[in-house]
């Protein structure tokens, strides 16, 4: 019998994104519910006892509630793409990429937490530097970061897009999380084995898909930047879904677009270095929808109905 997968929320953005990708695949039975009835609990309850995995695509509180409809029931499996659960104990961080077992922690698990969009590009900067001892435990992590506006979800891409609406937004790129505090902190700390929460900055670009997530470093004697690079090189080597430009052509660069990666589910690193080596910027540049988010859910589906 083909897995039976049930996107609750399959309507919103991620959701979107997830059937798309979903849609011609014979090894699996997507299983739906009418966009009118997309909040009618009753119906959203069945679907989610019923199905093998569960992908939740919904704003937390809808998420939390999704993972009580299936209370008592611990066949279903369930990747939530919410921030709800990204750090909660008992949830496989559906990060594959992590480290060498990170797959199989994924593979093994009935709940997994898809990670959010920021963390996907800051963690892969910084989670390897770690583990490697190259990024110091007293180093103030900073992350800059700009997305395609479809990060902010229907709301948003109607904000950007209907000039009639009166919350419309018409910045072409505006700063927000102005107070530090942002919901994806936790889980860069956490899964970035970082000692303090980051300096996270984010920013939204007029543009639907894309994002760059930038962590500018000082180096010292015995850290340089070819010492990152082979670091990331390493950690990524053989990987299919994140590559980590040679130094060099990241040197040859003078721009990088945010949209390069734009309908895809691949995440490109780079290195980049100051003439003197005293200062380096670690560069992620991925989809917000596609690595960020819906392709990530994909890619855990699979590894877990590889098990
Ligand atoms: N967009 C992105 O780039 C990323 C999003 N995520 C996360 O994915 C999740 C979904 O986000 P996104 O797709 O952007 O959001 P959207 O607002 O685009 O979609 C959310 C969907 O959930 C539905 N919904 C809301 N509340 C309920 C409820 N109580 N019961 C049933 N359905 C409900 C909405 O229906 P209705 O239309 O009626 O509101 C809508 O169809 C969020 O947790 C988000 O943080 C994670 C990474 C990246
Ligand atoms: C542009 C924009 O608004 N982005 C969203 C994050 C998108 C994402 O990763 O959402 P989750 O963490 O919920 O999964 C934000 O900053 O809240």
């Amino acid at each position: 019998m083909k897995p039976r997968i049930f996107i609750d929320g399959e309507h919103g953005t991620t959701g979107l994104q997830i059937r798309s990708r979903m849609e011609g695949r014979a090894d699996v039975e997507l299983v739906s519910i009418p966009e009118a009835e997309r909040r009618n609990e009753a119906m959203r309850e069945d679907l989610l006892n019923s199905a093998d995995v569960a992908i939740l695509c919904l704003p937390d509180d809808a998420a939390r509630n999704a993972v009580a409809l299936l209370s008592g029931n611990n066949r279903t499996r369930i990747i939530d793409t919410s921030t709800a659960h990204r750090t909660a104990d008992g949830w496989a961080y559906g990060f594959a990429e992590l480290t060498r077992e990170q797959p199989e922690a994924i593979r093994a698990a009935r709940l997994v937490a898809n990670p959010g969009c920021y963390p996907t590009g800051a963690i892969a900067l910084v989670r390897p530097l770690r583990d490697a001892g190259l990024l110091s435990a007293d180093e103030t992590v900073t992350v800059n970061a700009v997305s395609g506006y479809t990060g902010g979800g229907k709301q948003m891409i109607a904000q950007m897009e209907d000039e009639t609406r009166e919350d419309r937004i018409t910045a072409p790129h505006f700063l927000y999380g102005l107070d530090l505090d942002h919901k994806h902190l936790p889980e860069m700390r956490v899964y970035g084995r970082l000692p303090r929460d980051p300096l996270f900055a984010p920013s939204v670009g007029r543009f639907p898909q894309g994002m760059i997530v930038q962590v500018p470093v000082l180096l010292d004697g015995a850290t340089t930047a070819e010492t990152l690079h082979a670091a990331l090189a390493d950690h990524y080597a053989g990987c299919a879904v994140v590559t980590v430009t040679p130094l060099a052509e990241s040197a040859a660069l003078k721009r990088i677009d945010a949209t390069e990666l734009a309908g895809t589910d691949r995440m490109t690193l780079h290195v980049f270095r100051s003439p003197d080596g005293e200062r380096a910027n670690l560069v992620a540049v991925l989809d917000n929808l596609g690595k960020g988010a819906s392709g990530a859910a994909v890619q855990n589906m699979d590894l877990m109905l590889s098990a």
